[in-house]
């Protein structure tokens, strides 16, 4: 159990305004966001503005809505029939649950990546080059640069340059996940959510991921939700706790671990609960 606050990266990015942000700045904007599972109510009444080329990472114990909300950014609950949602959330100030939008266009834009890293049964090179293929892209020589450009984006090029025709099931868990965040930028969205993506991997393999996050957000906004205070402290630049389907404090990164304004978050961050 934690007892006391974790460490946070001296290096986070200046303060921004996050209750001013400017359209430049802004990535999504949430907006009076309810969530019901049926019956039960999962977000209540969730507003924040999440800025563009940052990393934002979700907090909270378990069963608060951390996921839940991930999940909305590209309207993954639509998969779920009891899920009702209230609220907007806007994407270049449009709703991104308006009737008119195309969702599979809205997920090519905000990728995921999950948990477990699920590779296709493929290789390494047509993991990579699958969302290209979809959208009927042939020339090899521009799938060939996009293979080599997104695995160095990954930070995964070296290992695997001299396999590419190789299953990918042969690669670490550590390189599959970094594979499949190959996979995910290589149709260049604009937002990466990852859902948790270290909780499968070893010590080592999470701090080549939680580099590479630090790297990505150079070209995308990144989205995270960990279980891990320390994962949040080291690679986010603000931070939302969350607790019981309530945004409870969001803040940048350093302000929310070492000056909590609400004492919800001081409890949890200090180990009392969760
Ligand atoms: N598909 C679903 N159907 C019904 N209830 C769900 C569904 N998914 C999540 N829930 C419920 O919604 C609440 C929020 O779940 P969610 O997975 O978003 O929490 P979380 O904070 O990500 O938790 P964890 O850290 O354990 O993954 C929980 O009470 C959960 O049981």
């Amino acid at each position: 159990m934690i007892t006391v606050a974790p460490q946070v990266n001296a290096s986070s990015s200046d303060k921004l305004d996050l209750n001013n942000l400017t359209p430049e700045q802004t990535a999504l904007q949430i907006k009076n966001l309810d969530l019901y599972y049926g019956e039960k109510q999962a977000l209540s009444d969730v507003s924040m503005d999440i800025p563009k080329g940052q990393v934002t990472a979700f907090i909270g114990p378990s069963g608060c809505g951390k996921s839940t909300l991930l999940r909305c950014i590209n309207r993954m609950n639509d998969l779920v029939d009891s899920c009702r949602i209230d609220g907007e959330i806007l994407l270049h100030g449009e709703n991104i649950y308006n009737k008119r939008v195309d969702v599979a266009a809205l997920r090519r834009n905000v990728g995921m990546v999950f948990q477990s890293p699920n590779p296709f049964p493929k290789s390494i090179y047509e993991n990579v080059v699958y969302g290209l293929r979809l959208q009927g892209i042939k020339d090899k020589r521009k799938l060939d640069e996009v293979v080599e450009k997104s695995l160095r984006g990954a930070a995964l090029w070296d290992e695997v340059k001299d396999r590419l025709h190789d299953s990918a099931f042969g690669l670490s868990g550590g390189q599959q996940q970094r594979l499949v965040i190959a996979r995910s930028i290589a149709i260049e969205p604009e937002v990466l959510l990852l859902d948790e993506p270290t909780s499968a991997l070893d010590p080592i393999s999470t701090l080549v991921i939680e580099e590479l996050i630090s790297e990505l957000k150079n070209k995308f906004t990144v989205v995270i939700v960990t279980h891990n205070m320390q994962q949040a402290a080291r690679v986010s630049d603000q931070t939302a706790f969350m607790y019981m389907g309530e945004l409870i404090e969001y803040a940048d990164t350093n302000t929310l671990f070492t000056t909590p304004s609400k004492k919800k978050t001081e409890d949890y961050i200090t180990g009392r609960y969760g």
